[in-house]
């Protein structure tokens, strides 16, 4: 018996950002391994036209909450969707919905945070380090808590090289944050973001920081740990392989890569891409909760969630494998041929961008409007060009993370929960994992169908077809105008054709000769 699984049998359990990409894949762990459980709260807010009940219908229907439904089925009673707001005061929570919240939670999973690299300061503080304070505050009046796990990343300390299972300080105060946030005005803070944020990249990496600082500071007795996970991807494992619902991180760039829009990419290919699939995040969250529980620590344990030190993989071989797979698994309808150029110097990108993504995106538009229709290509092209230069960052540079925490954990594991709860990183197979994340993109991002395969494969050769067409005229045209205007081009031209002409005459003749 899994002690892991025994140990959420019968709890009350808190899950902020439960219909993000992470809180879906915890979900569903949790149900699976612990159907006994008492009730997983999840703060939801409406979305998109959805209610928060709407919302969750959508989610436990979905194919990975399918396995759910087999050792669960009352799964849609032990779910308890709480309408929250975690940008407004006490996240908007009803009075009664507080309550129950604060006497019955035992183990609270923070995951919510916006991780968009490019939010206003403000609401990046607001849910990534405000929220996280008021969350910690509610933890502190829960009397039947036993853990609070907190979702990092391992890039909130990006700016160094070497980074151990320690909280580094930020040289401004998160209260002082927090509190300037409420009167500085939105253009104050454009100004000043920069200077904050220092030698981080973003606001999302230097707010996860603070984040983090805030965890320490207003711990007061409570039993914390974090979890810093790298780039979160598709499944490996469970409940299948290859199971993702957002463009976040890879995800947006295979697809762009495999339609043929990303041509090439300012990439270091021998830079370690930390990737980590979202199961093994998840174990290692449950994991970390039980033992938080039980064994309650002195102090507040970070456990590094990364790939590199213990089974590296770099960009170059996963860009290779990645173009490998779409040989044998093309996504439908593409604007070229996939083909991904990694390139460090900053002129060949320059290069790329200008004559493989800029031009071939006018002239599509050009055409769409000698046909009557809207231009659009141009600007898809340039957010793809934007979303990549941000992400150009964790590309070109390895980080190295000391992961003695989760290595402690993973020894304290029976045998058992190290099968059920495996984080060990050290047995996943890259080439199979990166196959199983494309045909994953391909199915559940793209939705598309395996049976349109075989119509694919012909949309490529055909592409392949016009791609060699088009050089072929464009050489014949340069070489004509070439022709035109040099004299040393026609004397070339002329060499070159006498000389094919006398090797065919004494081709002919030898051949008559033998005859
Ligand atoms: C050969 C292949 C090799 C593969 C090689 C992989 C290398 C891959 C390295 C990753 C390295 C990350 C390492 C961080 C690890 C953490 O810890 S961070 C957690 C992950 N967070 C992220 O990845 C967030 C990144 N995304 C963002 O911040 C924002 O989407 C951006 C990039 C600022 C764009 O903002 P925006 O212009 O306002 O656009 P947004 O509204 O978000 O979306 C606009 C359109 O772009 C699309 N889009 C959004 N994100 C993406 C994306 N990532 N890609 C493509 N399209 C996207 C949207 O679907 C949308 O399309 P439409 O619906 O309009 O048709
Ligand atoms: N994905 C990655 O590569 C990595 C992620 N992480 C960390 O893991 C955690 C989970 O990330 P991930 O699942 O990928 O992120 P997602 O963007 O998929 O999910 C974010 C979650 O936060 C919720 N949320 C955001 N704003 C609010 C709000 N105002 N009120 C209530 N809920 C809100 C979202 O709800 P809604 O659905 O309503 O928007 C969603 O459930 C985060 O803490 C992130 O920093 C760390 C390293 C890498």
């Amino acid at each position: 018996m899994s002690m892991i699984a025994a140990f959420y049998s019968g709890k009350s359990i808190l899950i902020t950002g439960a219909t993000g990409f992470m809180g879906k894949v915890l979900m569903e762990k949790l149900f699976r391994t612990s159907p006994d459980l008492k009730v997983i709260y999840i703060l939801v807010r409406p979305k998109a036209g959805q209610t928060t009940q709407q919302r969750v219908f959508q989610i436990l229907n979905s194919k990975l909450f399918e396995k759910v439904k087999e050792v669960c089925p009352n799964v849609h009673e032990k779910i308890r969707a709480i309408y929250a707001d975690l940008n407004q005061n006490d996240f908007a929570i009803s009075k009664e919905d507080m309550q129950e919240l604060l006497s019955c939670t035992n183990i609270v999973f923070h995951c919510a945070a916006t991780v968009r690299f490019d939010d206003h300061l403000r609401h990046a503080v607001q849910l990534n380090v405000t929220a996280t304070q008021q969350l910690l505050l509610m933890a502190s009046q829960m009397p039947k808590l036993e853990a609070f796990i907190h979702i990092s990343t391992a890039f909130s300390n990006c700016n160094l090289k070497h980074i151990d299972e320690v909280i580094y300080p930020c040289p401004v105060e998160p209260k002082k944050i927090i509190d300037s946030m409420e009167w500085l005005d939105d253009a104050i803070i454009d100004e000043i973001t920069p200077k904050l944020i220092g030698d981080r990249p973003n606001t999302y990496t230097y707010t996860k920081a603070l984040g983090e600082m805030v965890v320490q500071q207003e711990s007061g007795n409570l039993n914390i740990a974090i979890i810093r996970p790298s780039i979160v991807g598709a499944t490996w494992q469970e409940p299948f392989p290859g199971w993702v619902d957002n463009l976040n991180g890879p995800s947006g760039l295979i697809i762009a890569a495999g339609k043929g829009f990303l041509r090439a990419i300012r990439a270091t290919p021998m830079a370690v891409a930390d990737l980590i699939p979202v199961d093994t995040v998840v174990n290692l969250t449950l994991a970390v909760g039980w033992y938080t529980a039980v064994h309650r620590p002195k102090s507040t344990l970070i456990y590094h969630c990364t790939s590199g030190n213990l089974n590296p993989c770099n960009w170059g071989k996963m860009g290779f494998q990645v173009l490998a797979t779409f040989e044998k698994i093309p996504f439908e309808r593409a604007f070229r041929r996939p083909y991904a150029d990694f390139t460090t110097n900053t002129i060949t990108t320059q290069y790329w961008n200008a004559v493989s993504h800029r031009a071939p995106a006018i002239i599509y538009d050009f055409y769409l409007r000698l046909t009557g229709r809207k231009p659009r290509m141009t600007k898809v092209m340039n957010r793809l060009l934007r979303t990549v230069s941000m992400l150009e960052y964790f590309v070109n540079r390895s980080w190295e993370w000391s992961t003695y925490n989760t290595e402690m954990l993973m020894s304290e594991l029976s045998p058992e929960d190290q099968r059920v709860f495996n984080f060990d990183v050290r047995q996943l197979n890259w080439l199979e994992y990166i196959e199983n994340y494309v045909l994953g993109v391909k199915k559940y991002l793209l939705k598309e169908d395996m049976a349109g395969i075989p119509e694919a494969k012909q949309h490529l050769k055909r592409l392949r077809n016009i791609h060699y067409l088009f050089n072929t005229a464009l050489f014949l045209i340069a070489w004509r105008l070439l022709i035109a205007r040099s004299q040393m081009a026609r004397n070339v031209w002329f060499f070159i054709v006498s000389f094919c002409y006398k090797f065919l005459s004494y081709f002919r003749a030898s051949s008559t000769l033998k005859v």
